[in-house]
């Protein structure tokens, strides 16, 4: 399968080996290209970096570089991230470790200073000027600056790039470089919006952070927020048309995330709603990384309302089986997105059915009631509840895993497992230990980086020891296009 290049690095200040030991970049191209959705490596570590720097100043894994494209209407994004001792540097300013910065064409970045200079090459940024004029989006909005670069768009907004206005005293720069996604959300008129509403009330390291929220004077509701630089989970699992599971060491990790984001919305009356591959962001794709929650789109605050819910709302593939889905659509047509078609109405257990579905994807690579693809049987074998655990996929999975599965895919929602039973199923209880500690070292240091040699990537092979056996499958399953609808 060809790989997509979407950024180039260019080295600048070659310096070669030389028998005194100076400074030195060895075995590499002049350009080092930025694959879609993979990662380049730079530092001393020979069998970890694709370009490898012989400096003593260098760290192991210096910094990291990958690329991100959401869809063919989006802006191909690429970004650096420091994880080094002494330092990286873009266009001569310090970067924060652990934080990833959005590269623009002609950007220079110094692996400390003297350890190496790289100029970044993007032809592919084709950005239309008049975006944000053509969408009647405005360009300054109180302490923000909005840019015509789309990370990506949905049903109901556009998601883009944006600035916040410097803190510094000095002024030097307008805008601080630290980048921000803003969704901008097209509002009836005189409509508050629900999504912005419930986001301004949480504060997890898993749920997406909303920092302002604007309402301007064409009912345009901008939502400025923490830029997730990784991917959703559906591109990190997508090679071309197909899905591809992750070990279960790495489903783990990733489970034990969204569980603790759904039992702190839970706790608070907080229904998701809308769970699936798509909504669950990566700070960067590769595998032990810090996941988010976003798309609270269709959420729903149980706290100040009914205990339980009566529309049929999601994405059919994700949806439990008491939310009401028909295989015929007719029966709900008229109702439009929303309709009140079940009596009994449901709970927060939707939720962890949509959870249910995702560890399956992840552990198989198979959705497992995607039955021919279309709606109809999708509604119709997930209404059945029928799982295959004699997919050869599902050899190499533990029993614990498969039980996991089994007790989210319940039909009978009242056997289901609810956000606290899940934390203490045994495939996440026998592992929490570890859990927890990954969690708080590594996870929970992405939010509040600190600089130490021994953080960042290199915590890769301590994670990877202790939990069970990773069990990779390179088998390609064929699955589904993405799908990007809901209702
Ligand atoms: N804070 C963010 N950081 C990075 N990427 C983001 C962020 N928010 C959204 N995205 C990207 O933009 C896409 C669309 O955003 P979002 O899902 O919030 O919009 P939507 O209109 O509600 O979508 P949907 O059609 O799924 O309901 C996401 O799938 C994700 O890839």
């Amino acid at each position: 399968m060809s790989k997509t290049i979407l950024g180039y690095l260019e080295t600048m200040d070659v310096v070669d080996l030389d028998s005194n030991g100076d400074s030195s970049i060895s075995g590499y191209p002049r350009l080092l290209a930025i694959y879609k959705h993979s990662i380049l490596k730079l530092g001393r570590n020979g069998k970890e970096c694709d370009l490898i720097v012989e400096d003593p100043a260098i760290s192991s894994i210096h910094c990291v570089f990958w690329a991100i494209l959401f869809d063919e209407e989006s802006s191909p994004m690429c970004y650096v991230k420091d994880c080094s001792l002494n330092g990286t540097y873009l266009n001569g300013l310090t970067l924060k470790k652990n934080a990833a910065y959005l590269l623009q064409d002609g950007d220079i970045v110094e692996l400390c200073h003297g350890g190496g200079k790289f100029k970044f090459i993007n032809e592919l940024q084709r950005l239309n000027d008049k975006l944000l004029q053509q969408l009647g989006f405005e360009n300054n909005v109180e302490q923000w600056q909005i840019t015509p670069k789309v990370i990506g768009n949905g049903t109901f907004g556009h998601v883009l790039i944006a600035y916040q206005e410097s803190k510094d005293e000095n002024k030097n720069n307008k805008w601080s470089p630290e980048n921000y996604a803003v969704k901008i959300i097209k509002l009836k008129p005189n409509k508050l919006d629900k999504e912005a509403k419930i986001l301004l009330k949480l504060n997890h390291p898993n749920i997406i952070k909303v920092h302002h929220t604007y309402c301007d004077l064409r009912d345009n509701l901008y939502i400025f927020q923490d830029l997730i630089p990784g991917g959703d989970l559906f591109s990190y699992l997508a090679k071309g048309d197909c899905l591809t599971s992750v070990s279960e060491t790495e489903s783990l990790l990733i489970v034990y995330q969204i569980l603790n984001a759904l039992k702190y919305l839970h706790d608070r009356g907080i229904v998701h709603r809308d769970l699936k591959l798509d909504n669950i962001l990566l700070c960067s794709p590769e595998p032990c990384t810090r996941i988010v929650l976003a798309d609270f789109g269709i959420a729903r605050d149980l706290s100040t309302a009914n205990a339980r819910m009566h529309t049929v709302v999601g994405t059919p593939e994700y949806c439990a089986p008491e939310v009401g889905f028909r295989a015929s659509r007719k029966a709900y047509q008229s109702f439009s997105r929303a309709a009140t078609l079940e009596q009994k109405g449901y709970d927060s257990k939707c939720d962890l059915w949509s959870l249910g579905v995702i560890t399956h994807i992840m552990l198989t690579g198979i959705s497992p009631f995607y039955g021919d693809g279309t709606e109809r049987s999708i509604i119709q074998n997930a209404k059945v509840g029928k799982l295959n655990f004699n997919a050869e996929q599902w050899d190499v999975v533990a029993d614990t895993a498969k039980d996991f599965v089994r007790k989210l895919l319940e039909v009978n929602v009242t056997r289901r497992l609810d956000s606290n039973k899940s934390l203490n199923h045994p495939w996440i209880s026998k592992h929490s230990n570890q859990l927890k500690k990954i969690y708080s070292k590594k996870i929970l240091n992405e939010v509040t980086p600190e600089r130490s040699e021994s953080d960042g990537l290199a915590k890769k092979s301590e994670w990877k020891r202790k939990l069970p056996k990773c069990t990779i499958l390179d088998q390609i399953v064929p699955s589904q296009k993405k799908q990007r609808t809901n209702f």
